[in-house]
């Protein structure tokens, strides 16, 4: 990606000078207070397809230089909604070993160590991600907050291989594993409202779910998300450390935030 960071002359305040979205409305993340909430009992349980990907099928995990992605197959979608959104990437925000709180979105005030999100493109009328991406109806992105608490199997099924893409563009082929296993247990409860991309070119494009329940990492595997990587390349005299990659949250404007669930 293009040179942005989330601090310093080029940080995520200097943004909306080179990406005019990442200034307009509709901004993405957002703290979801209670005040913003709306129950709509016509928002169904997310049904997902091909989530269970098998050890023979390859992923590519990467270090693109502002956070840890892992490519996802065209197969992977969303079914619940209006048009199917097919998967195109994973990755995540997270804090820091000296400040570990580092979601993007929080929740009445509570920022949590990481958010997890899992992007996917409109492919009922978009040919690819690049057409989807600056469209109103282009992305859903699933987003999952993440605490620090019990060892997660799932996650240290990439976790293990950090150490091959300690740098940017930085790339290594993991096994496929069941991608089902780094959500929630309920995918019937989760916020829903209309926003943008959280990095630049910030475009108002994404529907955001984002499941009520968190899940958890160990302590361990939070530091080694948090200290392992760099946003230079190998060869870059001057390392900087990749941490606290998160947005902070923007102006919730007029906008309602539907919730799937009561109380
Ligand atoms: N945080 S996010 O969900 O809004 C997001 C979505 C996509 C994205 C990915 C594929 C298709 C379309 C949009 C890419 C990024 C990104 C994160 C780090 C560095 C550069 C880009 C972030
Ligand atoms: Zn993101």
């Amino acid at each position: 990606g293009a040179k942005w960071t989330y601090s310093g002359p080029e940080g995520q305040n200097h943004w909306s000078k080179i990406y005019p979205y990442c200034g307009s409305a509709f901004q993405s993340p957002i703290d979801i207070k209670s005040e913003l909430l709306r129950f709509d009992p016509s928002l169904r349980p997310v049904e997902l397809q091909n989530y269970n990907l098998l050890p023979n099928e390859q992923l590519t995990l990467g270090n693109n230089g502002h956070s840890v992605q892992i490519s996802l197959p065209s197969k992977m979608h969303i079914s619940s909604l209006p048009h199917r959104y097919t998967a195109a990437q994973l990755h995540f925000h997270w804090g820091s070993a000296s400040r570990p709180a580092g979601s993007e979105h929080l929740v009445n005030n509570k920022q949590y160590a990481a958010e997890m999100h899992v992007v996917h493109y409109n492919s009922d009328k978009y040919p690819d991600m690049s057409t989807a991406i600056d469209k109103s109806d282009g992305l859903a992105v699933l987003g999952v907050l993440i605490e620090v608490g019990e060892f997660n199997p799932a996650f240290e099924q990439f976790l293990k291989f950090i150490n091959g893409i300690k740098y940017r563009d930085q790339r290594v082929k993991v096994s496929g594993f069941n991608i089902r296993e780094l959500l929630p247990a309920r995918l019937d409860e989760y916020y829903r409202y209309d926003g943008s991309l959280t990095t630049p070119p910030c475009y108002p494009s994404v529907l955001w779910t984002l499941f009520r329940n968190h899940i958890t990492i160990s302590r361990k595997q939070f530091l080694t998300l948090a200290t392992a990587l760099y946003s230079t390349h190998a060869q870059d005299s001057a390392p900087v450390p990749l941490n606290s990659n998160f947005r902070k949250p923007q102006n919730a404007d007029s906008r309602v935030v539907l919730v799937s669930f009561k109380e």
